[in-house]
Order: structure tokens, then sequence, then C-alpha cells
């Protein structure tokens, strides 16, 4: 069974062999993360040269070495090269972790396809299954999760602060956070007022 956890690696070194569709793809997932990136490919698609050209990433414009790996935390080797691939997989070192764009099986992880609105993220695999079905069922989220979750996470995430700040008894606490996780919260007319309100009387209860 794979161990799904969402990893914070802005300004960490991560690898990527390959420079056409499948690396792009992985390319800006990763940007978005915020990573250091370089890409090691004699050739790049148009759109990961503009990001070399510009500076976003780093281009070694040369097949793979066994070199190119040192100081990767994450490596994702995405040519065509099946030799390749598993050659990336042989050299990483036991703490590096390795996707291999064209092995399920061998990737130490596997990249999900992930529907975002803010705070809120639904990371979706099928195990290598069928990654279209992944694609469709994000799709399917981000209709019941509208565009309305983005600021709810946000009023979640201040009100949840509050509640941690001024309550200390430990059932109120609990009670507070599961009703503004209620659905009637998710619409954004007076939300603020209500929640204002409850905690108020939560933080006068437990005075008295
Ligand atoms: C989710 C997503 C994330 C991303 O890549 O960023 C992703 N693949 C996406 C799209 C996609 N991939 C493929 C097609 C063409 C249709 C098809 O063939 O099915 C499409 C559709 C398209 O392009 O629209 C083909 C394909 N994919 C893999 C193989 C190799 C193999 O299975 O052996 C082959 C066959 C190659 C061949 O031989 O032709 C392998 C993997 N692809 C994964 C992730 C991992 C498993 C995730 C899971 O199962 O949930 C895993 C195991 C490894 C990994 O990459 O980590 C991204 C959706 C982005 C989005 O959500 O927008
Ligand atoms: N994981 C996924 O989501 C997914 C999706 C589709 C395809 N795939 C698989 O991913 C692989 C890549 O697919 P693609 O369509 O992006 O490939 P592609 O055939 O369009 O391009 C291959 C890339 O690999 C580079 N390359 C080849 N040999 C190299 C070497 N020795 N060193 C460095 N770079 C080298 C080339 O320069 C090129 O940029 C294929 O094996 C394909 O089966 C994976």
């Amino acid at each position: 069974m794979l161990y799904p956890i969402n990893l914070r690696i802005h300004e960490r070194n991560v690898v990527v062999i390959g420079g056409s569709k499948v690396a792009q793809r992985k390319v800006l997932g990763l940007l978005d993360a915020g990573a250091k990136v370089k890409v090691v490919s004699p050739e790049l698609t148009s759109e990961l040269l503009r990001l070399a050209e510009t500076g976003v990433i780093s281009w070694h414009p040369e097949p793979y070495a066994k070199e190119e790996l040192q100081g990767a935390l994450l490596i994702i080797a995405a040519t065509n090269d099946r030799e390749t691939n598993l050659a990336v997989k042989r050299d990483a070192a036991p703490n590096q972790l390795v996707n291999l764009a064209d092995d399920p099986e061998e990737s130490d992880f596997q990249v999900p396809s992930v529907m975002k609105r803010g705070k809120l993220t639904v990371a979706v695999s099928t195990s290598g299954a069928s990654p279209i079905l992944a694609k469709k069922i994000c799709s399917q989220l981000e209709q019941t999760f509208g565009e309305q979750y983005e600021s709810y996470l946000d009023f979640l995430a201040s009100s949840r602060k509050q509640i941690k700040g001024a309550v200390k008894d430990e059932t109120v606490k609990r009670k507070l956070l599961r009703t503004i996780a209620d659905e009637s919260f998710v619409k954004e007319a007076y939300r603020e007022e209500r929640f204002a309100r409850l905690l108020e009387e939560a933080i006068s209860e437990e005075g008295s």
C-alpha cells in the first residue's frame, strides 16, 4: 500500500530527467509547490525552454548521467527510454525518492491527480490503474466543491485559530469546530457574525 502525504518542497532540489510532455506536466506541478527544478534532457518542449531561458528552471542539455542526481530530494524519470529510467532508479541513493513515469510498481512515489480550492487539496490516485479516471474524479469533485470553498476554507482556518486561542474546555472546543464544519457555513452570508456569536456564547458558558 502507498502512504499518501503532502510534501513541503519549497526551495528543495528536484531533478526531472526528460523534457517532453510528461516531464513538462511534472515540472509545472513542482514549480507550483515552489521547488527548485533541474531538467536533464537533450531536448525541451517550447514551454520548458521558455522556463529555462527565463531562469525559472535550470537545464542541463545532456543525456542522463548519474552525477545529475546529487543533492536532489525527489527525482522524476520521464524519458521515453526504459533503460534510462531504470538506471535512474538504480543510481539513486536510498534516501532519494524516485518516480518512474513508465513504471508505477518501481516508483517510490506516484503523482496523483489534484483538485485545489485554496487551502483545500484533494489528491486522487488509482495506483496506476487509470490516470484518466483519477482526472475524471477530480473534475467531478470540482463540481461538488465549488469556488465558494476557497473563502470557506479561509473562514475555517481563521475561526479555528480563534477557537483554539479562546476556548479551553475540550468538549466545547470540539463542538464549535464541528459546528463551523456544517454545510450551512459554506454560504458566505452572515457566517462571520454567526460564528462570533457562537464563540461569545461558548466563552461566557465556560466562565460561568
Ligand atoms: C494524475 C497524473 C498526474 C501527473 O502526471 O501529473 C498522472 N497521469 C496523468 C495523466 C495521464 N497519464 C497517462 C495518460 C494517457 C492515458 C492512459 O494511458 O491512461 C494521461 C491522461 C492525460 O494525459 O490527460 C498515461 C500513463 N500514465 C502512467 C503511465 C505508465 C504506466 O502506467 O505504466 C502511462 C501510460 C504511458 C504509455 O505507455 O503510453 C503512469 C502514471 N501516471 C500517473 C499520474 C501516476 C498514477 C496516478 C494514478 O493512477 O492515479 C503514474 C503511475 C506515475 C506517475 O506519473 O506518477 C496525470 C493527470 C493530470 C491531471 O489530473 O490533469
Ligand atoms: N506518468 C505519466 O503520466 C505518463 C503519461 C504518458 C506517458 N508516460 C510515459 O512517460 C514517458 C515519457 O513520455 P513523453 O510523451 O513525455 O515522452 P517523449 O517520447 O515525447 O519524449 C521523451 C523525452 O525524453 C528525453 N530523453 C530521451 N532519452 C533521454 C536520456 N537518455 N536522458 C535524458 N533525456 C532523455 C527526450 O529528450 C524527450 O524530451 C514514456 O515512457 C511514456 O510511456 C507517462
